[in-house]
Order: structure tokens, then C-alpha cells, then sequence
């Protein structure tokens, strides 16, 4: 039995993943955190997220070192904000306890925080700005595309509901690391575009953040010649999608000592080449 630790428990993700775990005869939440001073902690988390009573009580993530000693989780599952997300990853990688994380918005030091905790500590992580399954395939084809019109002017625009914090998304941002290093030019970053821009030169890759309503995740990359253009489109429908990427992820890195993978690791896309 995988025993499963979630920060962020009462957000949009990490609610929906608590939900999940417990149709799962593999794993189990045995903790479960929010933020310091939350007016429901102590209260039942299955109760709190309209799935019944499931024996684990909401924590704070003050408690997050004195918790995880006591209940001794395989895996911590965090899906916070950047900055949490940090201090998350740092206390529970010094208890030895793998990681998933799924935040997204963070700053190339705190990216390197994360690595650095991991990798001292010699405790296992899977990191992915989207673990749906449809987004990983298209990511893979962005590496297709990207080689073959690699000279195309190329435009990323996402779109996302209204509470979301962080602009662009982590996904767009990984799209353009993806085609960054499959096009077979230099590439420069364009966030927006406003006034007398100029000529679009050849090496930008445009990237747009939308923002607004109920909108779960819809990612475009546009790749425009003379005459015609391809639109790749992926659209999350659902917050389940991450969700069942998410359960994947924590029975990969539940078999795994030391290292940092991602997605493409746990589905197994790394052997495909173009
Ligand atoms: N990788 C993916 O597949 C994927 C999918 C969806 C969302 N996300 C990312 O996950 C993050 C959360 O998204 P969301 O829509 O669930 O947000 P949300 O605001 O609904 O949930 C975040 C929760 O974290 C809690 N929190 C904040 N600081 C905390 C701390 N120190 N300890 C414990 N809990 C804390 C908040 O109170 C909130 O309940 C964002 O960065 C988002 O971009 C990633
Ligand atoms: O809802 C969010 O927030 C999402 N965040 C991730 C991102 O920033 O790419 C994944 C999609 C949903």
C-alpha cells in the first residue's frame, strides 16, 4: 500500500486527487495539509471535500515536519503555489519522502531550490507542469513539428480560468522549451505583444496567456508559413485528466530511490524519436 501525503489538500487539484487515491486498492492519503491558521483544520479531509469520513485529519503546513514523522507517507503530492511549493519540497525530501509535484509559476531559483533538496537528500521526484496524457503526446508531437518547421513563425496562446495565479502557464512555457530545442535555430521569447512591435523576426516564439470564467486548460501552438498554417490544440475538459496522470506518477515514483523524472518517464515517451 502506498501510503500518500497531499499539500494543497483542499484546492481545486489536490481535493480532486484525494478523491481518486481513495477509489485506489494500492494507495491511501494518510496526510493532508493547508495553509497555517485554516479555519477547518482538524476536521475530517474526506469529509471537508464531500466524499465521506476518511480517518485523516486537515493539517497546516506548519506541522508539514512533525506530520510527515508521524504518519511516514511514501509519497508527498504537492499541488500549492511556487513559493509553498518550495518550502514543501525542502522539509519532506530531509524525511525522506518522494515527491510529486504538479505546481506550476516557479522563478529559475526556486527551480533550482527544488533540484538542490532533492538531489541532497537522495529522494526520488516526478515534476511535470501537466500530467495529462493528452498533453505529454502533445508535447511529443511539438518535438515533430517543431523539427520539421522549426523556420515557421511560432505562437503559443493558452487560456485558463480566472483564479488561476501564475501567467503563462507552465505547460506553454514547457511547449516552448520543447520547441526551443527541436527547431534548429536560436529562439527568442515574446510574453505579449504591444505598440509599435516591429517586424516579427524569424527566431520569436510568441507566447499569450488568457485569462478568464471556468476554463480548465486550453493550450494553441500555431506554426504559420506562406500560404498555410498547422494549430495543435489541446483542451482540458476536465481537472480529472491531471488527476489520472497524477495516480500514474505516484506508483512510477513509489519504485524509484533517487532521481528527478518527469512525464514523458512515466508514460514511457522518452524512447519515442523523430
Ligand atoms: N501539473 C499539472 O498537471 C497541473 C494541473 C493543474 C494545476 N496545476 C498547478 O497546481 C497548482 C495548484 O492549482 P489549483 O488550481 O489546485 O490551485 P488552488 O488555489 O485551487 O489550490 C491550491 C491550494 O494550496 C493551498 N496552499 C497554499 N499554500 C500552501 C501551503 N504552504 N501548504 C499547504 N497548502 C497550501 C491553498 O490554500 C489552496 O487550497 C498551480 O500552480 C497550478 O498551476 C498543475
Ligand atoms: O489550472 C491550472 O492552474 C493549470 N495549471 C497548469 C499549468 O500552469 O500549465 C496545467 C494546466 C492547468
Amino acid at each position: 500500500m502506498i501510503k500518500v501525503a497531499i499539500t494543497g489538500a483542499l484546492g481545486r487539484m489536490g481535493s480532486n486527487i484525494i478523491k481518486t487515491i481513495n477509489q485506489q486498492d494500492d494507495m491511501k492519503v494518510v496526510a493532508a495539509f493547508e495553509v497555517p491558521n485554516h479555519p477547518k483544520k482538524g476536521e475530517d479531509v474526506g469529509k471537508l471535500i464531500g466524499i465521506g469520513e476518511i480517518g485523516v485529519p486537515l493539517s497546516t503546513s506548519d506541522e508539514l515536519d512533525a506530520v510527515l514523522k508521524e504518519t511516514k507517507p511514501d509519497v508527498l503530492v504537492d499541488f500549492t503555489i511556487a513559493s509553498a511549493c518550495v518550502e514543501n519540497v525542502k522539509i519532506a525530501s530531509k524525511n525522506g519522502v518522494k515527491l510529486v509535484i504538479g505546481t506550476t509559476g516557479f522563478t529559475e531559483e526556486q527551480k533550482a531550490e527544488i533540484e538542490k533538496a532533492i538531489k541532497e537528500n537522495n529522494v526520488s521526484a516526478v515534476i511535470s507542469q501537466n500530467f495529462a496524457i493528452g498533453v505529454n503526446i502533445f508535447f511529443k508531437t511539438l518535438e515533430f513539428l517543431a523539427k520539421k518547421l522549426g523556420d515557421y513563425d511560432i505562437e503559443i496562446v493558452e487560456m485558463h480560468h480566472r483564479h488561476k495565479k501564475d501567467a503563462p502557464s507552465g505547460t506553454a512555457l514547457r511547449a516552448a522549451e520543447i520547441i526551443k530545442a527541436n527547431r534548429g535555430i536560436e529562439s527568442v521569447f515574446v510574453y505579449g505583444r504591444q505598440g509599435m512591435t516591429g517586424e516579427r523576426k524569424k527566431e520569436e516564439i510568441g507566447i499569450h496567456a488568457l485569462r478568464g470564467g471556468d476554463v480548465v486548460g486550453d493550450h494553441t501552438v500555431i506554426f504559420a508559413g506562406d500560404g498555410e498554417r498547422i494549430e495543435l490544440t489541446h483542451r482540458a475538459s476536465s481537472r480529472q485528466a491531471f488527476v489520472n496522470g497524477v495516480i500514474l506518477a505516484i506508483r512510477f515514483i513509489a519504485e524509484k530511490e533517487n532521481g528527478i523524472y518527469n512525464t514523458f518517464d512515466v508514460l514511457g515517451l522518452n524512447e519515442i524519436k523523430f
